[in-house]
């Protein structure tokens, strides 16, 4: 497919609907398709990763089933996937759909969502170039939506191409929550032998206050220059701050995984699936027992480099007020004999604000990274983030 195909034009809505509340121009009759780009035919070091049946789950053992299935690969690899997790292709469609719309507004339009950086606040629209990557300014948008829950309710306004989608994104962001992350944890808590399989659920409710958040994603091609000069994207390794995330899948391969024998394998579009990695959230919780994943997203094989990448996730994370220590009533972390990560008490309130200060301020960043010289930064009362190998 030529790279035209799958670009589309902006809609904007015709001068005679520009009426407030007549959000009718943005209905999906008249907003082109996504389409995602062909898959690379290069034949690259793939990851392998189990893929979770989510309809298993309800099923008689089934959860014991897929707890099994997920052992080695939440404690060794951080990364799997997980299918028929209750959406239609078309409701995904239609999120990427919006997403390749919300990046064609203009600037202008755009910049009045920006994140409040300074305050660390990551929701809302994170202009691309912001941060220097090797010897270039990095290639990514963001677009980040938080929960619909009354905390933030009102705290951030959309623009009109969204607005008219809210309740179909507020029904996408909950169905995420309900049908994925939750099952989820009451695996996790089945592999860490909790009494409680609520343990975690409890300290991840869509109601209460916490920062996860669905996001729009979008990585700009480079050219060859740009791209050496990014060092093909091999410094960008990083673990994400929160409990799981969700990646939609991704056809334009980018995703790359650090395994423990130290070599990185790229992660496949398998059709039908969610991408999921552990973060550093869920890893401070069984005092590093569960993995949080170390990846990068480095410059696709070439028969793919002229391609757009629109990424669709959502990070889960748990309520602000959670205290990340390790879990106490885990025969298991008991007998790994696990620590806690921190030099005293930390709140994920407190984790997430000093992680984004670090993303969302380069300068910010640029200076506390230089305070050690080791290649390592302090995030948080003893606890570091580290430079990954190139
Ligand atoms: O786009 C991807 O494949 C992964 C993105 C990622 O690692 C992140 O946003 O933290
Ligand atoms: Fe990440």
């Amino acid at each position: 497919m030529a790279p035209s195909s799958v670009e589309t034009t902006t809609i904007t809505a015709p001068a005679e609907k520009k009426r407030p509340n007549d959000l009718s121009a943005y209905d999906f009759s008249k907003l082109e398709p996504y389409v995602h780009p062909p898959e690379t035919k290069e034949d690259l070091p793939w990851s392998e990763l189990v893929t979770l049946d989510l309809e298993d789950y309800g099923r008689p053992g089934g959860k014991e089933r897929l707890a099994k299935q997920l052992e080695h690969a939440v404690h060794h690899v951080g990364f799997f996937y997980v299918k028929k997790f209750g959406l239609t292709q078309e409701q995904v469609d239609r999120q990427f759909t919006l997403a390749q719309h919300f990046f064609k507004l203009p600037a202008s339009e755009k910049e009045k969502y920006e994140c409040n950086y300074a305050a660390a606040d990551y929701n809302g629209w994170r202009r691309p170039g912001r941060a220097q990557v090797a010897n270039t300014n990095d290639n990514i948008e963001i677009y980040n939506i938080p929960k619909f829950t009354p905390d933030f309710a009102g705290k951030y306004d959309y623009p009109d191409l969204l607005k008219a989608h809210l309740p179909e994104i507020e029904t996408f962001q909950r169905a995420l929550h309900a049908n994925v992350v939750l099952p989820l944890l009451r695996l996790f808590a089945i592999v860490l032998q909790l009494p409680d399989e609520e343990y975690l659920v409890k300290q991840h409710t869509y109601e209460k206050k916490s920062e996860d958040h669905f996001r729009y994603m979008l990585y700009y091609p480079r050219t060859e220059e740009e791209w050496k000069a990014a060092k093909y994207g091999a410094t960008g390794g990083h673990t994400d701050l929160g409990t799981v995330t969700l990646l939609f899948r991704q056809p334009v391969a980018g995703l790359q995984i650090l395994g423990e024998d130290g070599n990185w394998t790229w992660v496949s579009a398998q059709p039908g699936t969610i991408t999921v990695n552990l973060a550093d959230t869920i890893s401070h919780l069984t005092g590093g027992w569960l993995k949080s994943s170390v990846h990068r997203v480095v410059a696709p094989p070439q028969d793919q480099r002229q391609y757009k990448r629109t990424g669709l996730l959502y990070f889960a994370r748990p309520h602000n007020d959670t205290v990340l220590v390790p879990i106490t009533d885990s025969p298991l972390l008991e007998k790994a004999g696990v620590r806690p990560g921190f030099d005293g008490t930390v709140t994920m309130e407190e984790w997430v604000r000093a992680k984004q200060t670090l993303q969302l301020n380069p300068e910010i960043a640029k200076k506390r990274w230089a305070e050690r010289g080791d290649g390592k930064v302090e995030v948080l009362k003893g606890w570091h983030d580290q430079k990954y190998k190139e």
